[in-house]
């Protein structure tokens, strides 16, 4: 796992406006700090990819490069997960990409499961799978979502990227998959009783977006 506040960067300042009441209601700014943690992740990311020889001819001369050699598909679960998405598509250009549809389905108790009604993707056999989930609370959705995509496909490497996340929703993912790499904006250690990262930010989807409707 990864943590890329851990040696103090501006992905620190990004976390802790994302965090901060007086701040995060700017939901234009909101938006753009999951997305530009997702540039970073990005970033990070292709340092780990498999790189390839090919020519290329300048204006002057001819000359051998390296580049990514299988370019990546990128996955996110709506809604919440969109801003962060993006981000990482903002770096890989060339990826394909794939969606998600899953939500928290409350009881009378308000504890929660988790119901996907939707998920489309292209083919991601040989390819690195980079899921984008800004909020690694249980883990749950997160879990199921991978499990369906590999039921697509056996990708080369699968990375996931979060802006914050739980110790809990970490440890339920490495032992789901033990070879899936991490890379998070912030770990947090604690969950509430409903499923909330503590300190955590708050509802991620929600606070890009707006208030929702309960269903
Ligand atoms: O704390 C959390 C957990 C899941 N989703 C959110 O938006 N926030």
């Amino acid at each position: 796992m990864t943590i890329l506040s851990q040696n103090f960067s501006l992905v620190n300042s990004w976390v802790n406006e994302l965090r901060d009441v007086g701040v995060q209601q700017d939901r234009l700014r909101f938006r753009r700090n999951l997305e530009r943690i997702g540039e970073v992740a990005a970033y990070e990311i292709s340092k780990t990819l498999d790189f390839s020889e090919k020519k290329i001819q300048t204006p002057l001369d001819k000359i051998t490069v390296k580049e990514i050699a299988v370019q990546p598909v990128i996955v996110t679960i709506l809604r919440a997960g969109v801003p962060l998405f993006q981000g990482v598509l903002n770096y890989f250009d060339k990826a394909d990409c794939g969606f998600v549809a899953a939500y928290r389905k409350h009881d009378a108790n308000d504890y929660f499961s988790i119901k996907q009604d939707y998920l489309t993707c292209p083919n991601i056999d040989g390819r690195p799978l980079i899921v984008a989930d800004p909020m690694l609370a249980t883990g749950a959705s997160l879990i199921e979502a991978l499990k369906d995509l590999l039921n697509h496909g056996t990708p080369s490497q699968i990375h996931i990227v979060a802006a914050i996340a739980a110790q809990q929703g970490v440890d339920a993912l490495q032992e789901a998959f033990p070879k899936a790499k991490l890379w998070i904006g912030a770990l947090d250690q604690n969950l509430t009783a409903k499923g909330y990262i503590t300190p955590g930010l708050g509802d991620a989807g929600d606070l890009s977006f707006g208030e929702k409707l309960q269903r």
